[in-house]
């Protein structure tokens, strides 16, 4: 029998905010002041490092002197464990289907890495959190399978690579409309113990970028995002069900300014994309604690990979911790300060956490197919351009063919950019006519209801909470048009270096002969075929997926707006020949009326358009866009009631790409039952997107160490288990 799933419902969780300071080191004991005070564990004093400013000046406020207060504060003699027990209940969550990230956040030798990776003697966040994963695993009572998978990625000078591939190539993100940002092609390896990931963790370590930079002997000079996968399965009365829960664990780059390291050329290049990393990811920041007083700001994550890979962890489907570290040494002041800032409006950062629910394919996996088909015309196109270079290829003699081909790489590269560019430019623009769209509606809202309580001259302090809030309404509207106007401004820029490029290419076909003539040919075919690609994508996210999703929105309203209520949908659902999932069934079947038909698809009123009993005045606290689906509480109401959907309309890149279910060693993880999880398989399609790029586990076990003390990519430790 085919089954309808209902969506669990959603629960707003805050972004927990912790901060910790690290001891002095021993450079520093001889050169620096202490300047950090940790009063209880949720407030940090750090003081003025100016030791000439007395109680006079503390009193009359000329002293640097800063108070913050967190969810929790450690000084530095807290161990990472200490940390860990404030984060493991948010981690606990991932093996119920819950998605949960953890960042540390702070400036260049700050204490980072210390903090997620740590050593041997104090594992940090990231070997404390997949610990606590397979104990509870162990632990589960339930008939529940397990699979656990981890990928291990990072953020190089705004270019993504696979830090459990040997040599990767540069790795692309993609928007999924069901899983949100995913990274294209990274690598997911199924792991069968905690044991197994500190493996890949070291593995991937090695490999990662660093740096001797004057703040930090082993500076991190990339971004790093370890994430673990688990897939429940539940054996339900009506069917399979999964939950899957993701957990994201971020090592970040330092933040050093290319001033004080002194770094020159590509060191140089490292420190202003790290910065603009974290720059886009401040600003993020700034964005979403505005937006949590001041309603619907636009949040910029299209600035960087690195805030697009973060989404989910800082608004979207995900309980999320902060660490913000901080160095106690005076002359770090400046810095320490301005971490402490952002953790500050970080703490008003809201997120909207539900369970993943597995679902089935769908009509989208035609498009996935398109896209699939895409690539692999794209791959082919690589392979002939190979060809013909190779056919091409010029003797060590011909200097100046050579730098022309070297020349006409630099050209398409940059086409390719110039491409990449417009494409977000053109997403970040629509976005922010999205958010100006529902910030109008609601500012159309606000003025019915102010019109309204002036004719009925309704209580006053209501009107004044409508009247201040349409004026937050109103600056964020021109705040918006702003940032629109500055996009607008980028695409014409972006456009006029395309015709440049154009021209350029032009230019070259009509002085070079044959070979070169073939080979910008090629070039362009292929970044040709990658922007169909990326285009085809834009339209699933945009069009399909939200046309479906309406459509289902209305369907649900339309069984509400009936009067039904959840038996008689249930049995309607089972007289045509569904089931519900995720919503509870009724013990046993009463007496129910006939319901009433469906309306027919066509001509369906809008889902806003049904009151529900609930139904209530517009009041200023059920002014908040909740994802764009409700500007009163009705709706929110209307919105957060179980969702019927058809399996067929909901999708996802994991669910239909990957390879084969039956790749690796076919473990699985069983809490309760010695079954393996996919031995007999009932659908072999709804399986194969379970392991998208995964591979056999031991493959990676080819080169191995022992022993050992500390387990930071920094040192070349013999936990580590490869290097490059
Ligand atoms: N809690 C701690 N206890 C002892 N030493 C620490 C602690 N935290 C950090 N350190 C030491 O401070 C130094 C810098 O730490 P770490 O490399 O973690 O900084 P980071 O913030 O990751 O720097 P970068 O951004 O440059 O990579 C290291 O020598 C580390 O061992």
């Amino acid at each position: 029998m085919p089954s309808i799933r209902a969506p669990a419902s959603k629960q707003t969780a805050t972004l927990q905010v912790a901060v910790k300071c690290r001891p002095l080191t021993d450079t520093e004991q001889r050169r620096s002041r202490h300047i950090i005070q940790v009063n209880d564990d949720k407030t940090v004093v750090v003081l003025d490092p100016d030791l000439s400013k007395d109680y006079l000046d503390l009193r009359q406020n000329r002293t640097k002197e800063r108070r913050y207060t967190f969810d929790h504060v450690y000084a530095p003699g807290c161990s990472n464990s200490d940390v860990y027990k404030n984060v493991s209940s948010t981690i606990s969550g991932v093996v119920q289907g819950l998605n949960a990230t953890v960042f540390a956040y702070g400036s260049t030798g700050s204490g980072k890495t210390y903090t997620m990776v740590g050593t041997h003697s104090d594992p940090g966040l990231m070997v404390l959190s997949f610990r606590t994963i397979f104990e509870l695993i162990k632990k589960d009572q339930s008939p529940d399978t397990f699979e656990v998978s981890c990928s291990y990625l990072e953020v190089y000078n705004e270019v993504i690579y696979d830090l459990l591939e040997r040599s990767s190539g540069h790795l692309e993100l993609r928007e999924d409309p069901e899983h949100g940002i995913i990274v294209a092609g990274l690598r997911s390896i199924k792991v069968h113990s905690a044991d197994r990931i500190l493996e890949l963790l070291n593995i991937g370590n090695s490999r990662r970028k660093t740096e001797s930079t004057e703040a930090n002997a082993t500076s991190s000079r990339s971004h790093a995002v370890l994430e673990i996968t688990v897939k429940r399965k539940q054996k339900g009365q009506y069917g399979n069900q999964v939950l899957r829960g993701k957990l994201a664990l971020v090592d970040l780059a330092g933040s050093e300014r290319a001033s004080e390291t002194n770094n020159f050329g590509q060191k140089l290049r490292d420190g202003a994309n790290i910065n603009r990393s974290l720059l886009a990811l401040a600003n993020c920041i700034n964005a979403l604690g505005k937006q949590n007083k001041k309603g619907l700001a636009y949040v910029p994550y299209r600035n960087s990979k690195l805030t697009r890979i973060l989404k989910d962890g800082l608004s979207g489907n995900s309980r999320t911790v902060m660490v913000a570290t901080i160095s106690p040494a005076d002359d770090q002041y400046h810095h320490t300060t301005n971490t402490l800032k952002y953790a500050d409006r970080a703490k008003e950062i809201k997120t909207h956490v539900h369970k993943n629910i597995g679902t089935l394919d769908t009509h989208v996996e035609d498009y996935q197919r398109m896209i699939d088909n895409l690539q692999v015309e794209v791959s082919q196109l690589k392979k002939e351009l190979a060809e013909k270079e190779h056919q091409l290829s010029v003797k060590p003699t011909e200097k100046a063919a050579d730098s022309e081909l070297s020349w006409l790489n630099v050209l398409s590269q940059e086409t390719g950019e110039n491409v990449q560019e417009r494409i977000n430019l053109q997403k970040a623009l629509f976005e922010l006519e999205e958010t100006n769209k529902r910030n109008r509606m609601e500012l159309q809202h606000l003025d019915d209801a102010i019109a309204r309580h002036q004719v009925k001259e309704m209580d006053s302090t209501v009107l004044q909470a409508l009247t201040s809030r349409r004026q937050v309404i109103l600056d964020n509207i021109r705040d918006n048009d702003e940032a629109g106007s500055g996009y607008r401004k980028d695409i014409e820029m972006n456009e006029s270096r395309r015709r440049q490029l154009q021209d350029m290419i032009e230019e070259a076909v009509s002085n070079n002969g044959n070979r070169t003539y073939l080979h910008i040919l090629s070039q362009y075919r292929l970044l040709g075929m990658t922007n169909a690609e990326l285009q085809i994508e834009m339209a699933m996210r945009d069009q399909v997926i939200h046309n479906q999703r309406e459509a289902l929105r209305s369907l649900w309203n339309i069984l509400y707006g009936t009067g039904l209520n959840q038996k008689q949908i249930l049995k309607l659902a089972a007289k045509q020949g569904l089931t519900v999932e995720g919503c509870p069934l009724p013990s046993s079947s009463p007496d129910v009326t006939t319901p009433p038909s469906f309306p027919p698809h066509r001509g369906l009123p809008q889902f806003m358009s049904f009151p529900s009993p609930q139904s209530e005045p517009y009041s200023p606290s059920a002014c908040f866009f909740q994802h764009g689906f409700s500007t009163t509480s009705l709706l929110k109401n209307q919105y957060e009631t179980p969702t019927i959907c058809r399996q067929e309309h909901l999708s996802s890149y994991y669910m239909t790409s990957g390879c084969s279910p039956y790749s690796g060693d076919g473990k699985q993880l069983s809490s309760g039952r010695s079954m393996p999880f996919f031995s007999t398989p009932e659908k072999p399609r709804e399986m194969s997107g379970f392991f998208p790029g995964t591979e056999n586990a031991h493959s990676q076990r080819s080169k191995e160490h022992s022993g050992g003390q500390d387990f930071s990519p920094h040192r070349k430790d013999p936990w580590s288990m490869e290097r490059k």
